[in-house]
């Protein structure tokens, strides 16, 4: 498979690593990347051999099948639909982009018409197959999350021990943490949608982990999960389990057989 990648980051330095050099992946690789000014890549360029574009239209004609977006919520909401128009796959990363119920419809409708597949992976935490399963029969009574991340991913303000920074939908919450909570709106597409997820985002001086602690309920029990990730050192905002969370969605669309 021949992948494209928007952004090259954190997340898309592991990717290119992983994919181009590792082979995580038979047979497949990264041979496109956009960034917004190639100037400066020439040397990712020749260490991953793939070529690099800062034209968006020449980025889509490149011969990929797949688009992997790695850069920001902003990014999907700018080019997402031309790369499904394009006739390619999408995998989404920041999928804080979906909590604009019109502009998922649309996404989802766009994949159907043109018959390609938009993935959106776990990110940085886990448990969503209970919320698939249990929300089917509308018995998910309440999701909510308490995401706690060192201080300094999230606020310039000096935090002495730990500092509420927000307590609202998860719809509100994507809105003011574009970069720090994705991961509620992965938890409410697979739950009870982003009004009604609950969260919570902690300022913590004193943890050196992006801490997510989940809890729902409903008529299959209750659900608690607390998931310790460890920061990326390339980007403390971002825990290492996002970056493999798209490989394994990556690996999970060639199986035929799928596990949870
Ligand atoms: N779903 C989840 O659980 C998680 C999602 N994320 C999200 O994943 C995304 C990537 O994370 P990182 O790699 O850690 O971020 P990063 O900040 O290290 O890398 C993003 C890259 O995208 C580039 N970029 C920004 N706008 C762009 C555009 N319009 N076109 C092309 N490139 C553009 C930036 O220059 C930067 O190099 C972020 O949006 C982050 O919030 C991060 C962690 C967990
Ligand atoms: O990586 C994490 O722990 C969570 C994160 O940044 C996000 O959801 O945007």
């Amino acid at each position: 498979m021949k992948i494209g990648l928007i952004g090259c980051g954190n997340i898309g330095q592991f990717l290119l690593k992983s994919l181009n050099v590792d082979g995580f992946l038979d047979g497949s690789q990264i041979d496109a990347v956009f960034v917004r000014n190639k100037e400066g890549y020439e040397d990712l360029s020749h260490r991953y051999s793939t070529s690099f574009y800062d034209d968006f239209q020449t980025f889509l004609q490149s011969d990929v099948d797949l688009v992997i977006e790695a850069a920001t919520v902003q990014s999907v909401q700018q080019y997402a639909r031309e790369i499904i128009k394009h006739g390619k796959d999408l995998l989404i990363i920041s999928v804080g982009a979906l909590a604009d119920s019109s502009f998922f419809d649309e996404l989802k409708a766009l994949s159907e018409l043109n018959g390609k597949k938009v993935y959106l992976p776990s990110g940085a935490i886990g448990g969503l197959d209970v919320l698939k399963a249990t929300q089917l029969t509308g018995q998910l009574d309440s999701v909510t999350l308490t995401t706690r991340k060192p201080a300094a991913s999230l606020t310039d303000e000096p935090v002495e021990s730990e500092l509420v920074l927000f307590d609202g939908s998860a719809f509100e919450a994507i809105r003011k943490f574009p970069k720090n909570i994705n991961v509620s709106i992965i938890l409410s597409l697979a739950g009870i949608g982003v009004e009604r997820t609950r969260v919570k985002i902690v300022a913590d001086a004193n943890v050196n982990k992006n801490i997510h602690f989940i809890e729902a309920k409903g008529s299959f029990g209750k659900l608690t999960l607390n998931i310790e990730n460890n920061p990326m050192p390339n980007n403390p905002k971002t825990s290492y389990l996002a970056a493999l969370s798209v490989l394994s969605s990556l690996k999970d669309s060639h199986e035929m057989l799928e596990i949870g």
